[in-house]
């Protein structure tokens, strides 16, 4: 497993950030427009659906990030054939000569994203075979692959862990399964459907993750052939079929990255219209934003957030499984809870280390607890077990600057808007991950009024 500072800095290479460390003048608003483009949670995804197709597909409203070209280039060494247009946002990828690829140079190519095991299905059912490397993505607990390889056993593959990773074979072609997840898993769903659409007979996956990215990767794979329902109670039925073709889908937004400049225009006292944004998919957490006092305009064409002008008010949040209030979004908004009149309470039932990032905001002058218990009366696998998931922020507290490190995608997003709110300068290194979730990050930023010096 590659280090953090190692991640960062091809994360800034991808990005085009000559450094990683840049320098924040903060206590300025961020006001502005930014437009926010296709799901990195999604659009990854529909990148490795097409390889279970016979003739190309078309991706459009894809973001240039660099979960992207890690994504692009795994697919470039199992014989895709890939063009991104950067600036209209169009990926073309022809999967007609796909070929089975080296552990080596799977190796190379993998960097840090959890996307790689979602290549299971398409390679078993394209070439017999598939070589797994070991998985990155963001360290906010354990991220275990149990419900992924239980899966791919019940519809017939074989897995032999070897130390470079893992390797598939599917001796007896997959057959349709009757599989229950233990948790909701979004990544787990996503490896059924793409495992189950040309395994042969039916599919049913109980206690399913329905995530707005799950349900467009769905509507993608609807559109080349596949026969899917979902119901109401997280139960999906596929019926196989045996070949699948080439797609043309516009990505559904990034809600995350929506919900990070909103709480970015919360916590800096500013107001920013994000261009792309969506209310239906965004409905949890515009009601939380809206009780934490913070004010917020729906459009056709996006929706503006902005402080209200008075204090804003503490909130009471447990992380949980769409339609609940998405992890992911947690960490931006604590920041913005820094300057709430009262205490505030997250609880984090999705993971069990997602609170490392408010070390630094607590240096920087934030008043955060953080507790081993539960504290909310949501289900919750990480109570009793030792794990620090939840987290008590009295405000509102003034934050000054301080040299810092981004921990991981979200709380670096966090770490910027912390950098930007505070009084003085700060120096926050690492800076390179953001790229692996957050387009133009810097650009947008400067556009809003940031004001920072990249270091060469
Ligand atoms: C690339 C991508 O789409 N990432 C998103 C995806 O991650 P990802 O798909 O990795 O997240 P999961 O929904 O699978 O994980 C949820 C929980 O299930 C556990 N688990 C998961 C799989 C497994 O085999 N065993 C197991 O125990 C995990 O440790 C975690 O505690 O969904 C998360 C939850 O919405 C988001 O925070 C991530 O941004
Ligand atoms: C946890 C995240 O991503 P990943 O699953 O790619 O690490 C995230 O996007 O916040």
């Amino acid at each position: 497993m590659s280090t953090l500072t190692e991640d960062a800095a091809r994360f800034a290479k991808f990005s085009g950030l000559e450094a990683d460390t840049i320098t924040f003048n903060g206590g300025q608003p961020l006001n502005g427009r930014v437009l926010v483009r296709g799901a990195k949670n999604f659009v990854t995804k529909a990148m490795v659906a097409a390889l279970l197709g016979d003739s190309p597909s078309v991706l459009r409203n894809v973001p240039d990030i660099s979960d992207v070209r890690i994504v692009a280039g795994l697919l470039g060494v199992h014989g895709v054939t890939i063009s991104h247009n950067v600036e209209t946002g169009e990926v073309h990828l022809d999967p007609t000569k796909v070929k089975s690829a080296h552990m080596a140079e799977i190796n190379a190519h993998a960097g840090s994203s959890r996307i790689p095991i979602l290549f299971c299905g398409p390679l078993l059912h394209q070439l017999g075979e598939a070589f797994i490397p070991d998985l990155g993505g963001c360290r906010i607990g354990d991220r275990p692959i149990d419900f992924h390889l239980s899966a791919l056993r019940s519809f017939g593959a074989v897995v032999d862990k070897l130390p470079e990773g893992i390797h598939l074979t599917a001796p007896n072609g997959l057959l349709g399964a009757k599989i229950t997840l233990d948790y909701p898993s979004v990544g787990a769903t996503e490896q059924v459907l793409l495992t189950a659409v040309r395994a042969q007979g039916l599919t049913e996956l109980s206690n399913a993750a329905i995530e707005p990215e799950i349900m467009d990767l769905i509507n993608v794979l609807q559109k080349m052939g596949a026969i899917i329902s979902v119901d109401a109670d997280r139960v999906i039925r596929i019926e196989g079929v045996p070949n699948l073709h080439g797609y043309d889908h516009k990505s559904i937004f990034d809600r995350n990255e929506a919900a990070s400049w909103a709480a970015a225009a919360l916590a800096t006292q500013g107001d920013i219209f994000v261009e792309g944004a969506r209310q239906p998919e965004m409905l949890t957490f515009l009601n939380v934003f809206r009780k934490a006092g913070g004010k917020f305009e729906i459009h056709d064409d996006g929706i503006r957030f902005f402080h209200p002008g008075e204090s804003l008010s503490p909130v009471v949040i447990e992380t949980d499984v769409h339609p609940g209030f998405m992890t992911d979004w947690q960490q931006p908004l604590v920041v913005a809870l820094t300057q709430a009149t009262g205490v505030s309470i997250v609880h984090e039932t999705v993971y069990e280390q997602r609170f490392g990032f408010t070390e630094a905001l607590v240096k920087m002058g934030a008043t955060i607890e953080l507790h081993r218990e539960c504290l909310g009366g949501q289900k919750c696998r990480f109570g009793q077990q030792n794990f620090v998931h939840s987290a008590v922020i009295s405000g509102p507290s003034k934050l000054t600057g301080a040299d810092i490190e981004v921990p991981d995608l979200r709380g670096g997003f966090s770490h910027l808007i912390a950098a930007l709110m505070a009084k003085g300068h700060s120096r926050v290194s690492n800076v390179g991950i953001i790229a692996r979730g957050y387009e133009n990050f810097l650009a947008k930023l400067r556009t809003l009024g940031a004001e920072f010096e990249v270091e060469n």
